[in-house]
């Protein structure tokens, strides 16, 4: 059995032999991986090691159970005790389980099978509440994403993706081709992250020109170039706090993935025209539809920055790949265009339903979303025919 599987016990008694025979004893059992201790000293200092069980013996040199309970108890609500002592007065008893034993044993000949005993059944509640935990861990809680529309199993396994990313302070690159929702899983990790409350800012780095690139992303002092005729603030800075998006990474200029790749390291940013740095408490999330190890392999993508950014990948599925939440997706647009325009619910025919499940959809989920608001424009009745339904050309 592994050792992270097994129990975590910690004996504390000044008698060694009793330290032994308890060891030797549970030991047997192999679900346990146990620790003793002679002083009360040395237990509290590895109390942090958070172990599942403490078998406590109540006259301790310096101390006593109670003090040695209460401090249990203010460290961790999941840790058990039991005592174990020859101490027999019925008031002691009673002050140990009002401070949370969980069993109180009398030393003597039955003691250390008792003690097994009474372990045994801890342990069944421990294993209980792991796989518990675990269960928790793969429910998917829906109603989070909601924004996300799909049911298919290549949707739910992102979503199962986020739930895991979400909390952390990982850098995620999201893949996938154009349209298949990139920004809005990043939105997705963000609003469901402890940062919520703090800016959430995308960038389409792609998008801006190599010359203005920087002066976007770091801002810059009065008079850092002709121009500049007032401080302004780049968008690492204003997202400062929250989550930067920098969608369309693989489009950025090797000499600003240099410059990037400082940014991941150090956490500072620099305006132009200044030498003071600004330190930056920022996640960052990064989306690509290109082929980041191809463009590594042509020289256009900075292997290191490539490494950087492995964190933890989210690929996207295209929409053909997504089985029925084509449709799904496609009643979602019709509703959001229908009450946008203030009309009744419009519906498709089963041959516009056919079409839609054939069509291999390359735009994805931006391109079935125009071509239904087109639809619901076009369509002058309660229901989209094929005459409403028109596709961009194929490129
Ligand atoms: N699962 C989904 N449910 C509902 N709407 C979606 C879903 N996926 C994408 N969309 C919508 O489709 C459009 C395109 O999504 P988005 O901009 O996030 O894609 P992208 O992958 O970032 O695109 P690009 O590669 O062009 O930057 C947006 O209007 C978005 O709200």
């Amino acid at each position: 059995m592994e050792k992270r599987n097994r129990t975590q016990v910690f004996i504390v008694d000044d008698d060694p032999i009793t330290l032994q025979l308890s060891r030797y004893r549970l030991e047997k059992e192999q679900a346990y991986e146990v620790t003793t201790f002679t002083n009360a000293e040395d237990f509290l200092m590895r109390l942090e090691d958070n172990p599942d069980i403490v078998v406590l013996d109540y006259r301790l040199p310096n101390t006593n159970g109670l003090e040695i309970l209460r401090k249990i108890n203010a460290a961790s609500e999941h840790i058990s005790c039991v005592v174990m002592s020859g101490q027999e007065s019925a008031e002691v008893v009673v002050e140990a389980y009002k401070h949370g034993a969980k069993n109180y044993i009398i030393k003597g000949e039955q003691a250390f099978d008792e003690l097994a005993a009474c372990l045994q059944q801890l342990n069944t509640q421990y294993k209980l509440r792991r796989d518990l935990d675990r269960l928790r861990e793969q429910v998917l809680d829906r109603e989070r994403y909601w924004r996300i529309v799909g049911e298919s199993p290549a949707t739910l396994q992102v979503l199962r993706l986020i739930q895991k990313v979400e909390r952390t302070e990982l850098l995620v690159l999201i893949t996938g081709e154009s349209g298949t929702g990139k920004e809005l899983v990043a939105r997705a990790i963000h609003y469901n992250s402890p940062r919520k409350r703090k800016p959430f800012v995308a960038i389409n780095v792609g998008a801006i020109p190599e010359d203005l690139i920087e002066n976007e992303l770091f801002g810059h002092e009065k008079g850092a170039f002709t121009g500049a005729l007032s401080r302004r603030i780049g968008k690492f800075e204003e997202a400062n706090g929250g989550t930067i998006f920098l969608d369309e990474i693989g489009e950025m200029d090797l000499a600003m993935q240099t410059k990037l790749l400082r940014i991941l390291q150090e956490r500072v940013v620099t305006r132009l025209g200044s030498n003071k740095e600004i330190k930056l408490d920022i996640r960052i999330l990064a989306a690509t539809n290109r082929n980041l190890a191809e463009l590594v392999r042509q020289g256009k993508f900075r292997e290191d920055l490539y490494y950087r950014l492995q964190g933890f990948l989210i690929h996207l599925p295209a929409l053909r790949e997504r089985d029925n939440d084509v449709i799904m997706l496609a009643k979602h647009f019709v509703k959001t265009a229908c009450e946008k325009a203030g009309i009744p619910l419009k519906s498709f025919t089963p041959d516009v339903v056919r079409q839609m499940m054939q069509h291999p959809w390359p735009g994805n989920i931006r391109e079935l979303q125009s071509v239904v608001e087109r639809a619901v424009l076009l369509s002058d009745g309660p229901k989209i025919t094929e005459e409403d339904l028109i596709f961009a050309p194929v490129v």
